[in-house]
């Protein structure tokens, strides 16, 4: 699914989604990676009950230790991976929201002389981990027909933010529909899994994978939308 149609968030912040009578009967944990995220889900959730919202750190060693952390104290029935992301030119336009179908470890695996070897091409382990696909597609499908630019695609989960043009290439010729780069979705997905609690992750797009130019990230638009994208959790989920 991909529309990219301007989000109209205002219009998505109805009563009935701060006021929902129908509180989720399922208990989320999200993980963001920084408070400035953890806030915009905060706002989007308004005053949902049976979401508690954890900023990770960044990247996945530090997001999975969190999320495990948190794993251990509370039984959940979903845990979501949210924050801002790199966009892949042709699948999400910065300001758009990605939903997660896989989420996926890009960079963990060996260089080889032939190239890039995944931790499941060595024997390893995954290098990728299923979402809970009837919620993410309910997800996309409310963005969508709320007005929002939605990508349902695979989230891909870095160490190392791509900086040129040529490592967002290698990562397009190892993933070929790579919707969006963050660095935190893998680890929080590992630790659900370890768990057995299903997963998602959504992405708000605040600049394209490319080469970098922190100046020209649109954070302040990302986190808008990621606020939307949040607002349609209650509704979702419950
Ligand atoms: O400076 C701020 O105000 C601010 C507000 C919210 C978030 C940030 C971050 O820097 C978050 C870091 C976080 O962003 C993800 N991200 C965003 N774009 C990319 C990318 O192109 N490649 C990889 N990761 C990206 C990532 O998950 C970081 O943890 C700053």
């Amino acid at each position: 699914m991909q529309d990219h149609s301007q989000s109209n968030s205002a219009a998505l912040r109805t009563a009935e989604t701060y006021n929902s009578p129908h509180s989720p009967a399922q208990r989320v944990l999200i993980v963001t990676a920084v408070d400035a995220e953890k806030d915009a889900v905060l706002r989007g959730l308004g005053h949902a009950s049976g979401f508690d919202v954890i900023a990770g750190g960044v990247g996945p060693a530090a997001t999975a230790a969190a999320t495990a952390r948190q794993l251990i104290q509370v039984s959940y029935d979903v845990v979501i991976s949210a924050g801002i992301a790199g966009g892949f030119a042709g699948q999400a336009e910065v300001s758009s929201i990605v939903i997660a179908d896989a989420i996926i470890a890009a960079d963990l695996g060996s260089e080889t002389e032939d190239g890039f070897s995944s931790v499941q091409e060595l024997g390893f382990g995954t290098d990728r981990i299923q979402v809970d696909t009837a919620s993410a597609r309910k997800l996309a499908g409310a963005l969508n027909r709320a007005g929002a630019a939605v990508t349902l695609g695979p989230v891909l989960t870095v160490s190392t933010t791509t900086g040129t043009a040529a490592s967002a290439e290698r990562l397009v010729n190892r993933v070929p529909n790579a919707a969006a780069e963050a660095m935190e979705g893998f680890g929080v997905a590992t630790a659900a899994a370890a768990a057995g609690v299903p997963v998602l992750e959504i992405r708000s797009i605040s600049n394209m994978v490319g080469p970098r130019d922190r100046s020209a990230w649109k954070i302040k638009e990302a986190l808008q939308a990621l606020e939307t994208a949040s607002s349609l959790l209650p509704e979702v989920l419950r």
